[in-house]
């Protein structure tokens, strides 16, 4: 677009740059839509001159109809994803405990009323949090943080490890709609 004769600096440059869009409601939550299916609760520290408890997960908190019946820690390094993973026959359900985690969904469900779409919830030590992923959805969980990410999982059922209920895609299946950083390993 040609410049008018008396165009001031001001005005060519905002008329190149973009505006900010709402992200964040006034009380501080992200406006992004969630996949659908998927709770993000967010996880008190108690803090004192000793140190800190936090409570991961209690049923009293109805954040997810089924009950606990397993769980496991993980951990992935700095800079790496582990996905892209999908289970078939339960949920998983994540409280972080340390790092800096990006978790990207992607909807693959053609009932649900956001497939087709790409959502990433970022967790954090600083604001921990419990989160559910649901069946048949896809995830990545990439490290975005500089120390491992641990992570607490409360799955719907336990492991068999005879036949794991998993299915992975390479991190760059053409089939996902969203693009890692370049030279990101994992999987
Ligand atoms: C999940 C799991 C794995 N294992 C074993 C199987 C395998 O030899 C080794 C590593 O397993 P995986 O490759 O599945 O672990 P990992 O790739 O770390 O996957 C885990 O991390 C994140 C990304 C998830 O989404 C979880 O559902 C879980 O699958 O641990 C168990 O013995 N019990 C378990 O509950």
């Amino acid at each position: 677009m040609k410049a008018p004769l008396h165009e001031t600096l001001l005005d060519q440059t905002l008329r190149e740059a973009v505006q900010d869009k709402a992200t964040v409601s006034a009380e501080g939550r992200s406006l992004g839509r969630l996949t659908h299916g998927v709770s993000v609760r967010f996880l008190k520290t108690h803090t004192d001159e000793r140190g800190t408890v936090t409570e991961l997960y209690d049923p009293r908190w109805g954040f997810h109809p089924e009950p606990l019946v397993f769980s496991y820690t993980f951990t992935i390094r700095p800079g790496v994803v582990k996905g892209w993973n999908l289970h078939r026959r339960h949920e998983d359900r994540y409280a972080i405990l340390q790092g800096r985690m990006a978790l990207v969904l992607f909807d693959p469900r053609p009932d649900s009323p956001t497939c087709g779409e790409v959502c990433r919830i970022v967790l954090s030590e600083h604001e921990r949090c419990l989160v559910n992923v649901p069946i048949n959805v896809w995830h990545a969980d990439h490290n975005i943080g500089s120390s491992d990410v641990v992570i607490v999982n409360f799955p719907t059922i336990q492991y068999d490890h005879a036949a794991p209920d998993k299915w992975r895609l390479p991190l760059d299946t053409p089939l996902i709609p969203y693009r890692f950083p370049e030279g990101t390993t994992g999987g």
